[in-house]
């Protein structure tokens, strides 16, 4: 069986998808997610100029070896750009392997460890009292989980206030915009936000909070000391990770469950974090490190220091994604949770797929495969739009972690 060929295509039904599309000359292909929000691009010549030239001719079967070729043959290991297109790569190829096998993905990992995947969803307001209000919904829809963040007086544009109900796209501009951050304003705003939502919706209710790399080690352990008694089901990235001996400080000061890992690539990024017992959840994901071969080692790791899963879900990670994390967490014996950011219906229409949400949950669809395809008559109709990620000022005009 060979590789015949494969195509990128960039849609933008309302924001950018860079989508992986591999045929073969049995007539089955895959399809895989490549998308890196707001520099899609640099992936599309990676994949275009430098990867599937290799692909053409090898057998779709050897998904190891083709990772292993893809990581070790290109002598630069890691980094967004290789790694997202390794991804793509990796679950069309996983893709194909279950269309072949006729099973849903699912079931070439190992089968089901769970019925259904609880979810949490995003609720934010400009205040308090509209934050309070935006969680209630969250639960009306029957969530058992939702991560919440609200404006903080005096900063603009806080993280995580959307413009939207459902929806929330932080790429929103040509070019950069600049938003505020004071950490300080953020630590007397925050922990009043959460005692808010225990008073109003008691403990039954996970809550979630993202503090976006905001915070040094030292603000982070102290954020995390006044939300003991709010009982978070996590804090994520409370600090940048890069140097994760600081989670050392953090985790010496409260108890408070701490989650990172969206923007890691490969292994190593969590290495210390998981074998120090620094973290509670590892948040890295399908398309951000390198496919379904290489997050199962992760969560392998992860699992032997009681480590859940926590696949990030934001609204740039594609369809592609969302159907085939909701496979790996069907089967991943340490699973804790898989973030859901609703896609608009332009997106959903674009990626039609067999995943459905229900109380609180996302079970995903019986369909060989993944379950999840790209019409790309209909992806054609958006073209790629530039659109970049904010970043963050201080008050004083210190570049500041957006
Ligand atoms: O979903 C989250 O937890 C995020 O932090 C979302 C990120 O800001 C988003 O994926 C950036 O593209
Ligand atoms: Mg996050």
């Amino acid at each position: 069986m060979k590789i015949t060929s494969a195509k990128v295509i960039v849609t933008c039904p309302g924001r950018n998808f860079v989508t992986l599309k591999i045929e073969t000359d049995e007539g089955v292909y895959g399809i895989g997610d490549a998308t890196l929000n707001g520099r899609e691009v640099a992936v599309v010549s990676y994949l275009e100029d430098h990867v599937i030239p290799c692909l053409i001719g090898q057998d779709p079967q050897r998904i190891e070896d083709i990772w292993q070729f893809l990581y070790r043959g290109a002598y630069w290991r890691r980094g967004p750009v290789t790694m997202r297109a390794i991804a793509a790569v990796d679950v069309a190829l996983w893709d194909i392997k279950a269309k072949l096998a006729g099973m849903p993905l699912y079931q070439l990992l190992g089968g089901k460890s769970r019925d259904k995947v609880m979810v949490y969803g995003h609720a934010n307001g400009s205040d308090i009292a509209e934050t309070v209000d935006a969680v209630g919904k969250y639960i009306d829809m029957g969530y058992l989980a939702v991560r919440a963040q609200s404006g903080v007086p005096g900063v603009k544009d806080a993280y995580g206030v959307g413009r939207g109900v459902l929806h929330y796209e932080p790429a929103d501009a040509d070019l950069p915009s600049q938003t505020g951050w004071d950490t300080r304003k953020a630590l007397n705003h925050v922990p009043k936000l959460f005692e808010t939502l225990r008073d109003t919706y008691g403990f039954d209710v996970h809550l979630l909070h993202d503090g976006h790399h905001r915070y040094t080690p030292q603000e982070a352990a102290n954020l995390g000391k006044m939300l003991e008694p709010c009982q978070l089901f996590w804090l994520e990235d409370v600090t940048p990770a890069e140097n994760q001996e600081a989670f050392k400080l953090i985790r010496q000061h409260t108890v408070t469950p701490l989650a990172v890992g969206e923007i890691f690539n490969t292994i190593w990024d969590a290495k210390d974090l998981i074998q120090n017992q620094l973290i509670d959840y590892i948040r890295a994901t399908i398309v951000g490190a390198g496919g379904l071969t290489h997050l199962r080692r992760i969560a392998d790791l992860a699992s032997l220091y009681q480590i859940r899963t926590g696949c990030h879900g934001a609204t740039d990670l594609s369809p592609v994604t969302m159907g085939t994390a909701l496979h790996f967490d069907t089967w991943v014996p340490n699973f804790g949770i898989q973030e859901y950011m609703r896609h608009t219906e332009e997106t959903d229409a674009v990626f039609p797929h067999d995943y459905r949400f229900e109380s609180g949950h996302l079970i995903c669809g019986e369909k060989p495969g993944h379950g999840v395809d790209i019409d790309e008559e209909l992806a054609a109709k958006y073209p790629y739009s530039r659109a970049y990620l904010p970043y963050t000022r201080l008050s004083d005009g210190t570049v500041w972690n957006w």
